[in-house]
């Protein structure tokens, strides 16, 4: 599959932090591309480096086999976490301004059908619920019909409601062909729309492949969760892995395997839980440390 943008040991130093430290990775034509990691990671940096809006400290960008210049730039669509948008205007208008800035717009009609703004086409930007809010700037985002959009962290802020209408809008436009770039820090958000993803931590990448083949390479079968007291004064690290201060991870290849020996061992299986292994499982067990919080060191 023929590569739309590629990077290869790109590097960004901030006076005293290196907050990105030789990454590289291809993303392919059509494909969703999902840049997962804590706050603090690298994510934004990494992406707005693609996006051309700050200057690589060292290594590679191409887009299209050619280094990232100006003509590439015209491709590309970004939704930004916050643009600064006229209160007074309404969503109509505030396509069209955008819409002028660009030779070679697309439709606003098409757009605005693609974002489900019909019905909203004539409310002010002040009067906009958080996710009209969102699919405006993802409309905005599109206006350019590019070939490749970006979007950083499309959801944060969103209820839950608002944030799969979001996806799904996310996945239509995949649909057109289009390749899509994300950043999150939801894992579910992951799984749900990406087909291939990087793992950040600290500035440098910890895993990067599919979903389905990251969660196959590092667990096989299920994970049981047992609140950690149950253990009683038996050593965590003996059976598996602390999930946040209250639980323990235990990978089981085979469940009534584990649960005999657990019994065996006098464990308690009060709040036993049996679930399958997601992306959340998978950086705790890369890193130690959950996603939502960044590794204090
Ligand atoms: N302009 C800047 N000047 C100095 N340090 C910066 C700057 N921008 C980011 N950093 C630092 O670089 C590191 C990576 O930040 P970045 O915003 O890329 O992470 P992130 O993964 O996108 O996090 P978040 O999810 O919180 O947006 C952090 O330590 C951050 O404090």
């Amino acid at each position: 599959m023929s590569a739309v943008v590629e990077v290869k040991n790109l590097r960004k130093i901030y006076d005293d932090v290196e907050a990105v430290k030789g990454v590289s990775f291809r993303v392919e034509q059509g494909r969703c591309f999902g840049l997962l990691g804590p706050n603090g990671a690298g994510k934004t940096t990494t992406i707005e480096m693609m996006e051309g809006l700050i200057e690589p400290s060292g290594g590679e960008i191409s887009f299209f086999g050619s280094p990232l210049n100006k003509e590439s730039l015209k491709e590309i669509g970004i939704q930004f976490q916050h643009t600064a948008l006229q209160d007074f205007l309404t969503v109509g208008e505030t396509l069209d301004l955008f819409g002028a800035f660009y030779p070679n717009s697309a439709s606003k009609q098409s757009v605005m059908e693609m974002c489900n703004l019909i019905e909203i086409e004539n409310r002010r930007h002040q009067k906009l619920s958080g996710g009209q809010k969102q699919r405006l700037l993802l409309a905005l985002a599109l206006i350019n019909d590019p070939k490749i959009l970006f979007l950083d962290e499309p959801t944060t802020g969103l209820d839950p409601h608002a944030r799969r209408n979001f996806w799904d809008l996310i996945t239509k436009i995949k649909q057109q062909g289009k390749t899509v770039i994300l950043t999150t820090h939801y894992m579910d958000e992951a799984e749900y729309l990406c087909d291939d993803i990087v793992i950040m931590d600290q500035g440098a990448i910890i895993a990067q492949d599919t979903p389905s083949r990251l969660l196959n390479q590092h667990f096989s079968g299920a994970i049981i969760r047992l609140p950690i007291e149950n253990l009683g004064s038996l050593d965590i690290s003996e059976f598996g892995r602390p999930f946040g201060h209250h639980h323990v991870d235990i990978d089981a290849k085979d469940v009534e395997v584990s649960i005999s020996n657990l019994l065996e061992k006098g464990v308690k299986l009060d709040g036993l839980q049996v679930k399958s292994a997601n992306l959340d499982d998978l950086f705790i067990k890369l890193t130690g440390h959950q996603l939502t919080e960044a590794k204090k060191s």
